[in-house]
């Protein structure tokens, strides 16, 4: 792999709930090449955005990176540790070197401004340009992004625009300073099918342009097929399963990605289900909470492979060939 832009080593976020600290995520590494583009894929709750907000620091008041690196390469080539850089210097990195969009654009859109200024101010402050050069700067991504007639959009507020001109104009606000990566936070969860598909192709045809590296954050396997290279599956915290995409749909590693793939229908599966009134597959059993994680392996409680030795200790991730890795001591026997 050429130099990541991003190499997570041993990271570990806690929580302060009800006066102790969780791990929610745990001993994670995870590294991202240039014009890469890695999933985080789970249920709800197994520790995917505590993971993309641990990178830039950017938790709630109660939660903290207690170990681990965040090494990351800047524009100018500088690798810097993210877990340990102070409040300024990290704040240089925000808004120029990691760019970020998230599930609900009106979360990074401020309702008060048009959107050309939003897009503009990164601009002005980071790289330095005057007024009038960001206001043409910004238009400009409006239109790279596909908004048409963008020097009118650009004059409009956030409330003026659709949901899916919404979400373009925050990855034109994210891209504003040609960002080295990307962190997309299930940018396509809250829009029609149509409408994400469309988003998920002009992530691709920004990231073929610029190389930069992309984070994907979904719960959505069909979408991890589509926009991503490799794969981290995480469960309770934790990678159970690494890999590049192509090889870990084709032979899953972990009981728990097993069962992921399961519980996604394939095409028109879903339909005829519902016409057959049976309910799709799901996983059995639920989340164990992470302030009581099970003794050992964490999926061993919901694990039909489980035996005696699964709940001894935690499994390290094993290398199963091909660039691949598991938390399974069973591998092997799936
Ligand atoms: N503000 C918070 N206070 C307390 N616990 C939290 C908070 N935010 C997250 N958690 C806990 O941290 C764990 C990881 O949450 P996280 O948001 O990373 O999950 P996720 O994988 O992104 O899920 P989703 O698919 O629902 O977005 C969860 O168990 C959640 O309960
Ligand atoms: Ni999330």
């Amino acid at each position: 792999m050429p130099e990541p832009i991003l190499d997570i080593s041993g990271l570990t976020t806690v929580y302060r709930i009800a006066g102790k600290d969780v791990a929610v995520v745990q001993d994670l590494d995870l590294a991202i090449a240039p014009g890469e583009t890695v999933a985080l894929v789970g249920e709800s709750g197994s520790g995917k955005s505590v993971t993309s907000l641990s990178i830039l620091r950017l938790l709630p008041r109660i939660g903290r990176v207690a170990k681990g690196s965040v090494g990351f390469r800047s524009k100018s080539g500088v690798v810097r540790d993210l877990a340990r850089l102070d409040a300024d210097a990290l704040r240089q990195v925000r808004g120029n070197d990691v760019g970020m969009i998230f599930q609900e654009p009106m979360t990074s859109l401020n309702p008060v401004y048009t959107v050309g200024e939003q897009i503009a101010e990164p601009i002005r402050i980071h790289l330095g340009k005057s007024h009038k050069d960001a206001a043409a700067a910004a238009v400009q991504l409006l239109a790279d992004v596909g908004i048409p007639d963008p020097a009118r959009r650009a004059k409009q507020y956030p409330h003026e625009l659709s949901g899916g001109m919404r979400q373009r104009a925050t990855i034109a606000m994210a891209l504003a300073c040609d960002p080295a990566l990307l962190i997309a936070d299930e940018p396509t969860t809250a829009l029609d099918v149509t409408i994400q598909a469309q988003i998920l192709d002009l992530l691709q045809q920004l990231q073929a342009q610029r190389g930069m590296g992309i984070l994907f954050v979904t719960h959505n396997l069909g979408v991890v097929a589509e926009i991503a290279d490799r794969v981290a599956v995480m469960y309770a915290g934790r990678v159970v399963e690494t890999g590049r995409v192509a090889d870990v749909f084709a032979h899953p590693r972990h009981p728990y990605t097993i069962g992921l793939m399961r519980s996604v229908p394939r095409l028109g599966e879903a339909t005829l289900l519902k016409q057959a009134g049976t309910p799709l597959p799901t996983i059995p059993g639920t989340v164990p909470s992470l302030a009581r994680l099970p003794q050992g392996c964490s999926f061993a409680p919901r694990c039909s492979h489980a035996i005696e030795a699964c709940r001894a200790a935690v499994p390290p991730l094993l290398d199963t060939g091909n660039d691949q890795a598991s938390r399974c001591i069973r591998w092997q026997e799936l």
